[in-house]
């Protein structure tokens, strides 16, 4: 950590502690998170920094002493012994070039990369028992987050059974399809409700709803993308959709094993082109070394996967 003096560190703390208070309250108060997660985990990371570095400036009240790390509210937390991290952004096809000369540094040759839409939603766990969905719970700070198992219920493309007994943690992005956000949208104007901004706000306040009958009445829809304890045999992320789409789970079918920059720029390219007529919002392109071995041995740093990015689109232009 770069040399501060106490005063500077409990400057820096006290201005973090008021901007993640009202980051986490727009988040978890009013289902309209105001930053992706990556920016809000930096902050809260170097709050925990400083705080770490700096014992005497830790406050009864700095959020990072709250049960979950945020605003507690009535929802059961869950621990995330595998924590649900963020992950890194670019925002330039130069910035992607990087990246993959770093991966190919590290792991000594080229490597193949499983190409993604990253989706705008928020991020859901889902742990079956036997074959049984047992829990289904929100990312929350990335290692404690809200159950919302009651609501995954009423999800329809969650399967609550798979057709094997097995006992496994699957995760994914529960979002509103466009479609669905203009239609709860036009239905709240009717009953002179406030709207939703966006359908990422949309989704995060039908799933984080402490009344599954709301949820239920939302229509929301699941991209399962990660296998946190995939079986033997399963050893890389295409084969892990694969077989996670044979499991009855609803996967993304757009995702490519791509092994040059030329490739994966063209799908940028190709995405870019069809971003606004898709029937769900993405705001990206996530870029996963293809081998789950490799993935392993890079691991994570303190913030975020080594071994995955996300490239960003510009924000969309809003429809007038
Ligand atoms: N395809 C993917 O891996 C993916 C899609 N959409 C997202 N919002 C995210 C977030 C993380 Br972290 S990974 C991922």
């Amino acid at each position: 950590m770069a040399e501060i003096t106490l005063d500077e560190a409990k400057k820096e703390a006290a201005s973090l502690r008021t901007q993640l208070n009202e980051w986490a309250d727009a988040y978890y108060s009013k289902d309209a998170p105001e930053v992706e997660d990556n920016v809000y985990d930096q902050s809260y990371n170097r709050l925990l920094e400083l705080e770490k570095e700096f014992p005497e400036i830790v406050t009864p009240d700095s959020i990072t002493q709250r049960v979950g790390g945020q605003i507690d509210n009535e929802f059961t937390k869950v621990e995330h012994p595998i924590p649900m991290l963020s992950m890194g952004d670019v925002f330039s096809k130069d910035e992607l070039k990087e990246f993959d000369q770093r991966m190919q540094k590290m792991v000594g040759h080229p490597v193949e990369y499983n190409v993604e839409l990253k989706i705008d939603g928020l991020s859901l766990s889902l742990e079956y028992e036997n074959g049984k969905l047992v829990r289904a719970s929100t990312r929350g700070n990335g290692y404690v987050g809200e159950d919302v198992t009651a609501n995954a219920h009423y999800i329809a493309d969650i399967p609550q059974t798979l057709p094997e007994p097995l006992t496994t943690e699957v995760r994914g992005e529960c979002y509103m399809g466009k479609e669905a956000f203009a239609k709860l949208n036009e239905e709240r104007e009717e009953q002179g409700l406030s709207v939703f901004a966006n359908p990422r706000n949309a989704a995060a306040g039908s799933l984080r709803q402490l009344d599954p009958k709301v949820t239920k009445k939302r229509q929301l829809s699941t991209f399962i993308y990660t296998w946190v304890n995939p079986p033997e045999g399963i050893t890389s992320q295409h084969q892990a959709i694969e077989r996670m789409h044979e499991l009855g789970f609803h996967t993304n079918g757009t995702g490519r094993k791509l092994a040059t920059l030329d490739e994966i720029f063209d799908f940028i390219d190709e995405y870019t082109a069809k971003r606004n007529s898709l029937t769900y919002g993405i705001d990206g392109i996530v870029l996963k070394i293809d081998d789950l071995n490799i993935e392993q041995e890079l691991g994570n740093t303190v913030k975020v996967p080594r071994w995955e990015i996300a490239y960003k689109f510009p924000p969309e232009e809003q429809e007038t």
